[in-house]
């Protein structure tokens, strides 16, 4: 058995007028991430996460932010693209662990949806997927909220 682990990190800016889409669940804020898909930035972590432990280069190569096709895509498709993608060389998921980090909104009590959705896009137990919520304490960029970011852990297996 193979066994690899890959890293992803990822940020969007958060602007008005656009929703608010983490781990593929939208959440009630006043503000959104911008991006050219929905800009879900957990999702995009855990996709370079996924093509890095496979070494399958990164989202931008797979989905170019320049393609029409990925205008406004729901990154739950990109992220079961990406699934399929690792699959076409032999390697499943075993776990994935990761961190959100954002001033407000308040994550705690979305975040089981987060696990539900993503363990189903991925086809892996809701226990296989971790996620994790902190603020930066107000410093930087995600304190400041002027943008959230993303970053996972994975672990996948070809036998
Ligand atoms: N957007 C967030 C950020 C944090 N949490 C939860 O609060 C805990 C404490 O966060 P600190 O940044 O102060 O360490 C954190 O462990 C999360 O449980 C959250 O729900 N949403
Ligand atoms: C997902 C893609 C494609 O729609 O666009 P964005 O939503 O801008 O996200 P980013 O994290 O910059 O990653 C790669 C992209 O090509």
């Amino acid at each position: 058995m193979k066994i690899r682990v890959g890293f992803g990190f990822d940020v969007h800016r958060l602007v008005t007028d656009r929703e608010l889409w983490l781990g593929g669940v939208r959440l009630e804020h006043e503000k959104g991430l911008l991006g050219h898909s929905d800009a879900d930035v957990l999702i995009h972590a855990i996709c370079d996460a996924l093509l890095g432990a496979a070494n399958m280069r990164d989202i931008g190569y797979h989905f170019p932010d320049t393609a029409g096709e990925f205008k406004n895509i729901d990154s739950k498709i990109l992220l079961k693209k990406t699934v399929d993608l690792i699959g076409s060389k032999g390697y499943s998921i075993g776990n994935i662990d990761a961190t959100i980090c954002a001033e407000r909104p308040k994550l705690k009590t979305h975040i089981p949806a987060m696990q539900q959705t993503l363990s189903a896009v991925l086809g892996i137990d809701e226990d296989d997927v971790s996620v994790k919520a902190t603020t930066t304490e107000k410093l930087g960029f995600t304190g400041r909220e002027e943008g959230i970011s993303a970053y996972a852990t994975v672990l996948i297996v070809k036998e």
